[in-house]
């Protein structure tokens, strides 16, 4: 995007930056709390900063192989003229806080650290080596190419309250273009970027946003009206909502979770949602084991280390540590083990994650096959952002077979 050479813009961004990097915050909260903090910015602005924002969270690594200095709080001005640099078609104000920038030397020094395609793809080495060893090179390096473009916006429509059809046509209204996507029911994509919640379909509940690939996990449980169907790692909810759809408000759900703010959140949205089969529980010590046998179906949408959603979530790539991937595997090995227990004899299991990496996917559901020889593995299936253009899943369908 072309520049826009306003000093407070560029303070919003710079502040922004600091934040995620240097304050632990989340990148999608922190660009959300920028754009309300100035009611003078129009829509033009708003994308200029959003846009830019989201580009140096992605690009960090490559940005500062142009850099003379690494990112720290004081080379944040550095660090955004750098990436501006490195685009010919741009041209820098000339402010003091871009005065060390020196073009030659940037793109020098750019096409020298570029050479590594950890730098120009801009990954950690440590996460770069990992998913080669596990997804191979030539599949890691189209989707760690994938997963550094924009995500596109997609609303899942709420089937309780109105269709797809419908929902396109109230957001033509609004001058809000959207299209259909074939291949997901549900799914309603956004042409451009816009404040979706502040319509009224968001307020009645007419859709929620989410990724076209997380919309395929609750249709795999095959769920049925009137079913006992537990949602055992619920989080907000967003699956939990779809369930209750595809159910058509008919049965029961039991929304469990280990964070009971999570939890409130979800009874928030299934209010807005209409949704009224949904009952949260608490996860405590003895909870899962007074639930076994009781279940129809069993969604475990395990925790993570979101590698698949990395596209939505760039800031992952630099908080993320090897230390938290090798935490998070074994609980998902626990939560496998353990949870299943809780679907009858003859129910199914839905195990996904938003990773794409094997040993958080495939291989946890064979251990789990190898060790209890009840269940079955009926089919699964990995989403790859490249091939999909939308978010990176995996999800099996198990059976409990004794
Ligand atoms: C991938 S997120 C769930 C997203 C949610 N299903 C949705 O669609 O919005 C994983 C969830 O698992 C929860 N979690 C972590 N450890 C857990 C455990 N031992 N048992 C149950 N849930 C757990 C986390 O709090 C988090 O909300």
């Amino acid at each position: 995007m072309k520049i826009l050479p306003y000093k407070n813009l560029f303070i919003g961004i710079t502040d922004t930056l600091n934040n995620i990097f240097f304050e632990g915050k989340y990148a999608d909260k922190e660009v959300e709390r920028t754009l309300k903090s100035n009611k003078l910015w129009g829509a033009r602005d708003r994308a200029f900063i959003a846009e830019t924002v989201y580009d140096l969270v992605r690009w960090k690594r490559l940005v500062e192989g142009g850099m003379a200095r690494p990112l720290s709080p004081e080379t944040i001005w550095e660090f955004v003229g750098t990436w501006f640099a490195l685009d010919p078609d741009q041209k820098l104000p000339s402010w003091e806080e871009f005065a060390r920038i020196n073009h030659k030397e940037i793109l020098k020094r750019h096409h020298e650290s570029a050479k590594n395609i950890a730098v120009a793809e801009s990954y950690p080495d440590w996460m770069f080596e990992v998913c080669l060893d596990e997804l191979g090179k030539n599949r890691w390096i189209e989707e760690a190419q994938a997963m550094n473009s924009a995500a596109p916006t997609v609303l899942r429509v709420n089937t309780l309250k109105t269709d797809r059809k419908t929902l396109q046509k109230l957001l033509k209204e609004r001058s809000i273009k959207t299209k259909l996507l074939s291949l997901y029911q549900d799914a309603v994509e956004l042409e451009e970027k816009t404040n979706i919640f502040r319509t009224d379909e968001f307020q009645n509940g007419f859709f929620e946003v989410q990724d076209a690939g997380s919309q395929m996990i609750a249709p795999y449980l095959r769920v049925e009206p009137g079913m006992r169907v537990v949602d055992a790692c619920a989080g907000a909810g967003g699956k939990t909502l779809h369930l209750a759809s595809l159910m058509k408000n008919k049965g029961q759900i039991i929304a469990m979770d280990i964070h009971e703010w999570k939890l409130k959140e979800l009874k928030r949205r299934a209010s807005r949602n209409d949704v009224q089969n949904v009952q949260t529980r608490l996860i405590e010590a003895k909870t899962i084991k007074k639930m076994a046998n009781t279940a129809d179906r069993l969604l475990i949408d395990a925790p993570c280390s979101g590698m698949g959603v990395l596209r939505r979530n760039p800031d992952a790539k630099w908080k993320l540590q090897p230390a938290f991937l090798d935490e998070i595997r074994k609980t998902q090995a626990m939560i496998l083990n353990d949870y299943a227990k809780v679907v009858k004899v003859g129910g199914l299991i839905v195990y996904a994650t938003c990773s794409i990496l094997p040993s958080e996917n495939e291989k946890q559901v064979q251990k789990f096959i190898e060790n209890n020889p009840n269940y079955k593995l009926i089919s699964d299936k990995t989403y790859y952002p490249s091939e999909t253009g939308y978010d990176g899943f995996y999800m099996s369908l198990i059976e409990r077979i004794a």
